[in-house]
Order: C-alpha cells, then structure tokens, then sequence
C-alpha cells in the first residue's frame, strides 16, 4: 500500500472531560499542544492530514490542515470522528489516531497495512499483549474509505460501540509489542506524569 493513498485523520472531537471539560489535543505538552504531538509523529506515514474537532476549530485551523467537525449528532463518541474523516477522506484508506497519543508508534502505518493487506480485510487495528493481559487500541485503526456506507448506517441505527462494528467489519488486529506508545493523556495528572518522565 502506497502511502500516498493513505489521509491521517486526528481524532479531537472529544469533551475531555476527564481532564475538566477542556479541548484535549489543545493542551499544551512539552511546549505543543497535544493535537500538534500527533500530527508530527502521523504525517511523515501518510499522504494527506485531516482533523476532525468539535470545539475551537481555529485554534486546529492554524495547523494548516482541514478540520471538519462531526456529520452526525453532537459528541457522539469517536465513531461518528471516524464517519466525518471517510466523509471528507479522498484516498483510498484512512488511518486515525486521537489528539491525546503523543507517543504514536512511528511505524504505525506501515504496521497496519501491513496486517489489513495480510488479512485481506478492509479495517485492521492495533493491539498491545496476549491473551489476557491483550488490550485493544481501536481508535488506531486503517480503513479502506469505501466503509463510510457502512459506518453512516451502523451510526444512523444507533450503534456507538467501535469494537461491535470492527467485529461486523471483520477488522483484522495488529499487534504491537510497544505498549507505552498507546499511552493517552486524560487527565491533568496524566499530563503532569507524562510532561516529566
Ligand atoms: N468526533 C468525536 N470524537 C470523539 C467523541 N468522543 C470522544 N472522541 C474522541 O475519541 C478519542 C478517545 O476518547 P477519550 O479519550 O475518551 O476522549 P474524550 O471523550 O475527549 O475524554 P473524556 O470525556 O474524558 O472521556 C479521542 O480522540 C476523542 O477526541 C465524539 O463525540 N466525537
Ligand atoms: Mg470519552
């Protein structure tokens, strides 16, 4: 898969509220906002970037990329983030990662085409451990742009749950053995930990 074929889709349409109701990827960490973290770390694996944000949309709009907030209600949870980006994706696949992962793996991409194109499947996500100690990352996630039919319907219906509409996908899991580069901030002291070590 050609990475130019392949548009980044930062997800910071959240309420943050964990962290008192501020905008997360605007939060400032080691001298940038959260959201600018994982632009850096994404858009060196993809072809094109895209934001997706319900709050604040200047403050994203300075960082030179599209910002779309979302299509479908009012915080309707990360999938509806996902359904704006397929509505606003025009390559082939999308990949999203949220605004709060200054840590992204910075073969991310490579890695989960990697395992949708060895799965023969359209969607794929990361996952960190085995059995059970295995967590899932879904907000880490490639999908072929053509899912965005199937992903308005599962919303329209009333779905909200990422891993239940994976699972009607298909979605292939890629593991990665670098748990600490999921870490997301959510609170402020996550911010504070995180700012030090
Ligand atoms: N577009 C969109 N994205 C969302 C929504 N809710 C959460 N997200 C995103 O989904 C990802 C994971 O969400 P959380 O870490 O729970 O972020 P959050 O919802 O802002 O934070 P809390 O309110 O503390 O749970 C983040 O990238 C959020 O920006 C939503 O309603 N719409
Ligand atoms: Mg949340």
């Amino acid at each position: 898969m050609d990475s130019a074929e392949i548009t980044g889709l930062i997800l910071a349409g959240g309420r943050g509220s964990r962290m008192g109701h501020v905008d997360k990827g605007l939060q400032i960490f080691r001298g940038a906002p959260m959201a600018l973290h994982v632009l850096m770390r994404l858009q060196p694996q993809v072809g094109q970037m895209m934001i997706n944000a319900n709050q604040n949309l200047g403050p994203y709009e300075s960082f030179g990329l599209p910002v779309w907030p979302d299509e479908i209600g009012g915080f309707e949870g990360p999938l509806a983030g996902m359904q704006t980006g397929l509505v606003h994706c025009e390559t082939e696949y999308m990949v999203t990662a949220p605004c709060d992962s200054p840590f992204l793996p910075e073969d991310l991409v490579s890695r989960l085409a990697e395992g949708l194109e060895d799965a023969r499947v359209d969607l794929a996500y990361a996952v960190t451990g085995e059995g059970e100690t295995q967590q899932s990352h879904p907000v880490f996630c490639l999908m072929r742009a053509t899912l965005n039919r199937s992903l308005e319907a599962y919303l329209r219906a009333g779905g909200r749950k990422i891993e239940a509409w994976f699972r009607q996908e298909n979605a292939a899991q890629v593991r990665f053995d670098d748990e600490a580069a999921f870490r997301n901030i959510n609170t402020l002291e996550d911010l504070k930990r995180y700012e030090a070590s």
